[in-house]
């Protein structure tokens, strides 16, 4: 193999090598053809070739790497100077040929070189020339690495690829368990016992970045401990800054991904079409393999390159690969010395990479901008996904949670000033805006003369009680851009009034609209209409402020597994700014109220479903709430805890107000001061036990006990006695009697008859009054015939 396979500066080497082959002919024996050019580095001998032109010198080793044992010997010319011409060669053998190799250094060689003098001599046929024949010959052992490319190394063919991997592993992390915090509802449920959304953020932030340092550091130090060059020839600093600054760029990418996304299932699929991206960008794009250095051949314009900038991993791998071309080595091929690389010192930032550590280098070599530009452009990154993640949060609407219309940044209320619509301490102005004829309150013609009652105390104006509700309503939309059929009507335009002091329980079966109004009020959704106004505070504008003053229960447990009792009621303390000083005996006293105070150290995740409600409920009365809102606080609880509750509940009540939501009438029998019952969206009654029970009760019933004999004498006194009485049941001369309201009258007369004839007519008799039970059972038949 020969090149050049031209004429350079008056030399043309591929007739030296023809006068070559002839002046050899009668040496040989046999005719040396010049072939055509081998331009294909991969492509195997299909036969014996004589002399063969190849474009370079790279081509000779590498061909002879790759197809051992089938090339003699080849010779690179080079010319020092055009007059005198100066010629140089380079003679290499191949040391796999191991055929001959015993004779390379002897006759071959000497030979091979007097050949060439001769042939140049005769060629260039001019006196004046000096021929210089530098001869080298490297005889290798077969190369173990390739020698004289950079992407011989492993670490910077594939280094960027596996250190963004370890980079997604945060990545992947952090996505996750946002995503998850929001679909359990964790976030929210703190933001509702008054965490500010800032301090969320800043506290995934501060615990990431801790993070990211330590991989950062760990990363590094296995780097030098490897002994891997790019690790050993750049400056720590440099290299650590460049892992910390991608690592935090991906946090706050993931910070922004999140707003974007609600489910954890998502995040998944987020993760894994994010993870391939940047993997093609780091093995396509930087990675120093055989498909292309597209970052350094030029093809990426600036301007695109700033766009490509707002990928973490775009400005990684650009930034690997100019930090890894600088401190790898290069093997030269002639005299077989390991040659490492010129290294990464600090002041190395602030240029481009030399252009002759750059692989593809030539005349023209392609403007690479300095390391620095990198780090710039990661630090732009964690601003631009910093602002994206404060708008988008802001704006998006989640299934919980408050959001605010696109322009929030540029409303006063947002920063927290007062303005008028948000100043509701301005009483006459909420009720102006809220209650005025602008705003219409359906009433439907069957409403309960009690519900009218509560509907026009709520719209006095002049009245203001704790709690506050007018034409609450909210639609859970099917669609996010227009109304369906398919939406869901929750609430329909609620209005009610609770005192300070006063525990109101709703009662409703599935599906009534009873935690909705509980999201509403407490800021876990936003309502679609109407307003409620909480100690003065409008839960339209004011969630922060009520946030303050608010606790609550939710149906569902917001705990986190690894956290015992007391972590958590040290948690939600610090969010309510519970003085350090009290908190020890708050944990103790309240622990001990709902008998949990054994297990105050051990891990919520280990509690029954029982002890996880009791612990939600001491954690809604943290901080002194002045508004509770309890959610099924007793569901799954025994007998006797939840006998302990409703007295811990009881006891607390005193100056606050508890809105309190329950499946068990005894609960709201026993601890509501008023009870509302809901049916569709709708309230239907609204008053204390004992008013709705004489109201939609079914009166009271009575059961006599008669001998089987003398059974239809006492009916007959009855009818005559009370003459609304209704025979429930007649069996072996028990009668049970149910006695409507409208019967009150002659109910004393008609248990003096029964006293009177105890022991003679009557073996016996009992008088009950109906429950809530009967109550709420009636009023739900009712609404669905109405309904209906
Ligand atoms: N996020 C939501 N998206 C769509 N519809 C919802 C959503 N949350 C509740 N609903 C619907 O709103 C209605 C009222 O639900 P809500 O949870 O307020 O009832 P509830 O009275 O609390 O019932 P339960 O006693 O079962 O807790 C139901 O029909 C429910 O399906």
């Amino acid at each position: 193999m020969y090149t050049p396979a031209s004429t350079v500066n008056g030399a043309d080497y591929t007739k030296i090598m023809q006068t070559f082959a002839a002046l050899n002919q009668p040496r040989v024996g046999y005719a040396l053809n010049i072939e055509s050019p081998f331009t294909d580095v991969s492509a195997a001998p299909s036969r014996v070739y004589d002399i063969v032109p190849v474009p370079n010198d790279d081509f000779i080793y590498d061909y002879t790497l790759q197809h051992p044992n089938t090339t003699t010997w080849g010779i690179s010319f080079s010319q020092t100077s055009a007059s005198p011409i100066n010629i140089q060669y380079q003679v290499w053998f191949n040391a796999t040929n191991t055929a001959n190799s015993s004779d390379i250094f002897g006759r071959d060689a000497l030979a091979i070189v007097r050949g060439i003098d001769e042939a140049i001599i005769t060629v260039l046929n001019d006196p004046t020339a000096t021929v210089k024949a530098n001869i080298s010959i490297a005889l290798k052992d077969w190369p173990l690495i390739p020698p004289g490319r950079l992407s011989d190394s492993v670490v910077q063919q594939l280094g960027s690829v596996f250190f963004f991997c370890s980079e997604m592993i945060i990545f992947i992390n952090v996505l996750n368990q946002i995503v998850t915090e929001k679909e359990l509802k964790l976030r929210h449920g703190m933001e509702v016992m008054g965490l500010r959304p800032a301090v969320y953020w800043l506290s995934h932030l501060l615990s990431n970045t801790v993070l990211v340092l330590i991989n950062a550091l760990v990363t590094c130090l296995c780097g030098l401990a490897f002994g891997f060059e790019i690790f050993r020839n750049a400056n720590f600093g440099v290299l650590l800054i460049m892992f910390f600054l991608f690592g935090e760029a991906m946090v706050m990418f993931a910070f922004f991904i999140t707003t974007l996304v609600r489910r954890a299932s998502v995040a998944v699929l987020a993760d894994i079409f994010l993870f391939i991206i940047g993997l093609l960008i780091e093995s396509f794009v930087f990675s120093s393999s055989y498909i292309g250095y597209i970052w350094w051949s030029g093809i990426i314009p600036s301007g695109v390159s700033y766009v490509l900038g707002l990928l973490p991993f775009f400005n990684f791998g650009h930034m690997f690969l100019d930090i890894s071309s600088m401190t790898t080595g290069q093997l030269d091929r002639l005299t077989n010395t390991y040659i490492p690389g010129p290294g990464f010192p600090w002041s190395a930032l602030y240029s481009a990479p030399p252009s002759d550590t750059l692989p593809f280098y030539g005349d023209n070599p392609p403007a690479v901008p300095p390391v620095i530009q990198a780090w710039y452009l990661l630090i732009m990154d964690c601003f631009v996904y910093g602002l994206l993640l404060w708008y988008c949060d802001n704006v998006i609407p989640n299934e919980y949670g408050m959001a605010f219309p696109p322009w929030f940044f540029m409303t006063p209320d947002y920063w927290g000033f007062e303005t008028s619509s948000a100043k509701s301490t301005n009483r006459n102005e909420w009720q102006t805006h809220n209650t005025s004829g602008k705003v219409m309150v359906p009433i439907e013609g069957d409403e309960d003369s009690d519900v009218l009652v509560e509907r026009d105390r709520a719209l006095d104006s002049s009245y203001f009680p704790a709690l506050k509700i007018v034409n609450l309503r909210k639609v859970y939309r099917n669609s996010a851009l227009f109304a369906s059929k398919l939406d869901k009507i929750a609430v329909r335009n609620s209005c009610l009034t609770v005192e300070q002091g006063t525990l109101l329980a709703l009662l409703g079966q599935n599906g009534a609209g009873k935690s909705t109004t509980i999201s509403m009020l407490s800021g876990l959704t936003p309502s679609t209409s109407g307003d409620a106004l909480i100690y003065d505070m409008s839960v339209r504008n004011q969630m922060q402020r009520i946030r303050k003053i608010t606790g609550i229960c939710p149906q569902h447990d917001i705990l986190f597994d690894d956290l015992t009792a007391r972590e958590h009621i040290e948690l939600y303390a610090g969010l309510k700014c519970v003085p350090k000083s009290q908190l020890k005996a708050l944990i103790d006293e309240r622990l001990y109220a709902v008998r949990l105070h054994t297990v105050a150290d051990v891990r919520a995740g280990t509690y029954s479903g029982g002890m996880k409600r009791r612990l939600s409920l001491v954690i809604s009365t943290i901080g002194d709430p002045k508004i509770i809102f309890l959610d099924e606080p007793t569901t799954g609880m025994d007998p006797v805890n939840r006998r302990r509750v409703w007295s811990f509940i009881e006891k607390f009540k005193r100056n606050r107000v508890i809105i309190l939501t329950t499946h068990s009438m005894e609960e709201a029998d026993v601890l509501g001061d008023r009870i509302a019952v809901m049916s569709k969206g709708r309230l239907r009654a609204i008053n204390n036990s004992i008013a709705l029970k004489s109201k939609f009760g079914t009166g009271y019933r009575i059961s006599v006990v008669t001998h089987q004999a003398q059974a239809d004498q006492v009916k007959s006194i009855v009818q005559r006695m009370v003459p609304g009485a209704h025979l429930d049941d007649d069996s072996a001369g028990a009668l049970i009697y149910q006695f409507p309201a409208t019967s009150m009258g002659a109910i004393p007369g008609f248990v003096k008859w029964l006293e009177q004839n105890k022991n003679g007519l009557v073996k016996s008799w009992g008088i009950s009054q109906s429950t809530l039970e009967e109550v709420f059972l009636k009023l739900i038949r009712e609404s669905s015939h109405k309904t209906q």
